[in-house]
């Protein structure tokens, strides 16, 4: 899945820089966030992609110091960044536990950030993300938001500091639901049998502050990218 997951977003990036000359992308973390970077490191098609011409945004950060492992960040750098001439001045990390600022701070910044790089096309105050990418937890959270926290109800702000996430760490920072909505193409990444019930939750209708998954929608594509073992709970299966 990993594999076939970077062949389209190789192709999707090529095809906005066709079309736009740059392209946007925003990066989710995890197992399949990072497994689907690492994939797209050793593909041979990744000279196809004009790095000096992509810009990274992302969905959620653990709210932890700056190269902690555990940050999305970090991980991103590790699995991929660190390897392509991307240009740092494209390259939008959310910030780091030992700024300036504490969590919600933190996402005033980013979201002021995301508002800065808006244009008179965009839809509000964030870009139109070229593709937005988003692991689904066996809890179908997505981004930072999780079931039930008041995150996941946000409707007005872009970007919330998230306190007391029932997965380490406690405090981060992500991407609301209508922030999400703004991109083009938003994708949902679940491999692996323990993605099983939470991919048939979010399919099957589930309202979305109970399963947050289900409120992650793009523009103009939804695209749910599963293995076989995630696939195999979904209610229309032999
Ligand atoms: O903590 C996080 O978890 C989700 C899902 O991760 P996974 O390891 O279950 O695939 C991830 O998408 C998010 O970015 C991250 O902060």
């Amino acid at each position: 899945m990993a594999a076939a997951t970077a062949a389209r977003l190789i192709t999707t990036i090529v095809d906005a820089q066709s079309a736009r000359g740059h392209a946007s992308v925003v990066l989710t973390g995890g197992r399949n966030g990072n497994g689907l970077l690492a994939a797209l490191g050793s593909s041979p098609a990744r000279d196809a992609v004009d790095w000096s011409r992509l810009d990274l945004w992302w969905g959620d950060e653990r709210f932890l110091p700056d190269g902690d492992p555990e940050r999305n960040h970090t991980q991103a750098r590790e699995a991929l960044l660190d390897a392509v001439p991307l240009d740092p001045a494209r390259v939008h990390p959310m910030p780091a536990s030992d700024g300036p600022y504490e969590a919600d701070a933190a996402a005033e910044v980013y979201a002021a950030e995301l508002a800065a790089a808006a244009g008179p096309d965009d839809h509000g105050s964030v870009p139109t993300f070229d593709v937005l990418m988003l692991g689904v937890g066996p809890d179908t959270h997505v981004a930072s938001l999780f079931p039930g926290l008041p995150a996941v109800r946000e409707t007005e702000r872009m970007v919330v500091g998230v306190h007391g996430a029932p997965k380490p760490p406690p405090t981060r920072v992500s991407l609301t639901l209508p922030a999400i909505r703004a991109a083009r193409e938003v994708w949902l990444l679940a491999a692996g049998e323990d993605k099983a019930e939470a991919a048939a939750t979010a399919l099957s209708g589930a309202d979305e502050v109970r399963a947050p998954a289900a409120g992650a929608r793009g523009r103009s594509h939804t695209l749910w990218l599963l293995d076989e073992a995630a696939a195999s709970k979904l209610p229309d299966r032999p």
